[in-house]
Parts: C-alpha cells; sequence; structure tokens
C-alpha cells in the first residue's frame, strides 16, 4: 500500500475477501483498507498479512464509510448482504465495485438504483481472460452461424448460484452476436440446463452445463460444432487472485467518476492504451 485511494472491502472473511484483503496490501494506488464483516473476529488482524487498517462489523458499514472516508467500496458477498452493503455506499456517495453474482429480480432492480446514485462498475468476472475469452466467442459465434453451441462451467463445491454469473454474461454475448439481442428474460435462444431423457438437440437452443466439483476456481468452455468441426474456447482461472487484482484495478479506475454504470472492459482498455503509450 502507499497510494491515495481508501477501498473499503465487503465479506473480508470469504474467499474472495481475503483475497481482495491481501491484493490491496500489495496495491500501489490503495493507500487504506477498511473491512466490514459478519465475523470481525475472522478477519486477518495485526502483523497477519493482508490485515486491513480497520475492521467493522457489517451492520456499521454506513457510518464507517463515512468515518473513514471510503473512496470505493468493493462487494464480493451474497446477494441479500450485498443489496444492503451497496445501499449504504450510494447513501454515503461511494462509489462501488460489485463482483457479487446470482442477483434476482429485486437485487437487479436494487442495483440499477445504486447505479443512478454512484459511479458502479459490475463485472460477473474481473479476470482478463475472461475479458479476451469473451471477445473470442462474439467473433466465433458471428463468423459460424448455425453451429450448435454449449456452455459447460466448472467450480468448486462452495459456490451457491449456478449457472455462474460468467455464463450468463457469456449466454448474453452469444445471443448479441448472433443478433437476437437476447438476455435471462427469454428474449434470445433457449436455454437448455442439462438434458435427461428424450431431448435430442432443437433449433438455435444453447445447452448450459454447470459442474461443481473440489475447489476448482473456475472453468469456462464454450464448445461451437458444426460443419464436421469442433471449435472449442476455453479459460480457467488459476487463483482467486486475479480476479482480486482486477477488482481493485477497477476501483481505482473507477473513483471519482461521475455516477452510473461503468463497465470492466472500459478498464482494460485505459490499461491497453497505457501500455501502449509506454511502449512508444
Ligand atoms: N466477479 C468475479 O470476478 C468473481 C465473483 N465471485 C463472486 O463473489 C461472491 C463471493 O464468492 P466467495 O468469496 O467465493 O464466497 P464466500 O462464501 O467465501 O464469501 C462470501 C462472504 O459474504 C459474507 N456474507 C455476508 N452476508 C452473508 C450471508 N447472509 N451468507 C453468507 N455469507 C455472507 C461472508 O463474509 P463475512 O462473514 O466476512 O461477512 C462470506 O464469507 C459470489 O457471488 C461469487 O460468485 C467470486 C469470484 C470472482
Ligand atoms: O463463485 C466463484 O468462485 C466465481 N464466481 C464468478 C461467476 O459466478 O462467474 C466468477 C468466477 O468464475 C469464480
Amino acid at each position: 500500500m502507499g497510494g491515495d485511494l481508501t477501498v473499503a472491502i465487503t465479506g473480508a472473511s470469504g474467499r474472495m475477501g481475503g483475497e481482495l484483503l491481501s491484493a490491496a496490501a500489495d496495491h500501489d494506488d490503495v493507500g487504506s483498507v477498511l473491512a466490514a464483516s459478519r465475523t470481525p473476529e475472522n478477519v486477518p488482524s495485526g502483523d497477519a498479512p493482508g490485515a486491513p487498517d480497520a475492521v467493522v462489523e457489517d451492520a456499521d458499514l454506513g457510518a464507517a464509510l463515512d468515518e473513514h472516508d471510503v473512496d470505493v467500496l468493493v462487494d464480493f458477498t451474497v446477494p441479500e448482504a450485498s443489496v444492503e452493503y451497496l445501499r449504504a455506499a450510494a447513501d454515503e456517495g461511494v462509489a462501488v465495485v460489485v463482483g457479487t453474482t446470482g442477483y434476482d429480480e429485486a437485487g437487479e432492480e436494487t442495483l440499477d438504483s445504486v447505479a443512478s446514485e454512484v459511479p458502479f462498475l459490475r463485472a460477473s468476472n474481473f479476470s482478463r481472460g475472461v475479458g479476451a475469452l469473451r471477445r473470442a466467442v462474439r467473433e466465433a459465434v458471428a463468423a459460424l452461424p448455425g453451429y450448435d453451441v454449449e456452455v459447460t462451467e466448472t467450480h468448486h463445491n462452495g459456490k451457491r448460484d449456478a449457472p455462474s454469473g460468467t455464463a450468463l454474461t457469456i449466454l448474453d454475448d452469444i445471443d448479441d452476436a448472433r443478433g437476437s439481442g437476447g438476455d435471462a428474460s427469454g428474449d434470445g435462444a433457449e436455454r437448455v440446463h442439462g438434458r435427461v431423457g428424450e431431448q435430442p438437440r432443437e433449433g438455435d437452443e444453447i445447452g448450459v452445463h454447470a459442474r461443481r466439483a473440489g475447489d476448482v476456481t473456475g472453468e469456462h468452455e464454450i464448445l461451437l460444432a458444426g460443419n464436421e468441426e469442433v471449435l472449442e474456447l476455453t479459460h480457467r482461472a488459476g487463483s482467486r487472485g486475479i480476479f482480486a487484482a482486477g477488482a481493485l484495478d477497477a476501483a481505482v479506475w473507477l473513483a471519482g467518476r461521475d455516477a452510473g454504470r461503468y463497465d470492466f472492459d472500459e478498464v482494460l482498455d485505459a490499461d491497453a492504451d497505457d501500455t501502449d503509450t509506454d511502449s512508444q
């Protein structure tokens, strides 16, 4: 830590919470970290690696955001808690980076309202590789009209939501690339979640498969098949650190912007522009 940015991290004792604390401790632009948790006693403290500057109970988040002059809240928790945390951030005028997945319709409405009040950046996957995978999938689907598409994701046995947020994002990308402009509301191709019994493939349906096993960090595979050939595009996350690093880069990029929705692609594009300039 050594920069000016003050970040708050919710769900600080969770799998991603711990990764975010470690990544924040190593991030050049982060100066101070406030952790919020239902269980503050489980958050690293003292000389432990990643120990934040302050820890509060999640119920006290709103007052703590104000007291610690937080610039950006980073939330990777569960939808039912996340909507409360994001509401507290919006009430305090604090920007938010959201990695939590699996919101229901009411949760999505809360996110819409938060995004109208403060700078808001949400991504179902903060890895750079998935950003590239999404571009590759859109291109492949557009180049191979009529090919069958199946999406398979594999995650650790502690994951709650299925299919993963990333798989849902990629399904929307496929609909967009096919020109059917779909989303989970059902406007795009039919999404068939697993198959059992007499269930032959029909039309342009997309098969969706969610596997849960062991400690797999996160894998996404898109299979396109037709015309006597098969194309497979696969991303495998090697650690949760990549998501944490991406989310903190997004927090640095988001701080100080106008209220509204932003996309992780904008962070990646800005980074690519900086790299281009550096190499000239
Ligand atoms: N966008 C991305 O790149 C990524 C997104 N994710 C998403 O991040 C989210 C968190 O994942 P992960 O860290 O693996 O999950 P964990 O279950 O390990 O952590 C979630 C944390 O949320 C906090 N929490 C607050 N309220 C509740 C509640 N009612 N029930 C349970 N936990 C609660 C807890 O922390 P505490 O006790 O400290 O409050 C808990 O540890 C998921 O939605 C996942 O899909 C995960 C990886 C990457
Ligand atoms: O819960 C996880 O672990 C992950 N969740 C995200 C998702 O739902 O897509 C991203 C990543 O795959 C890990």
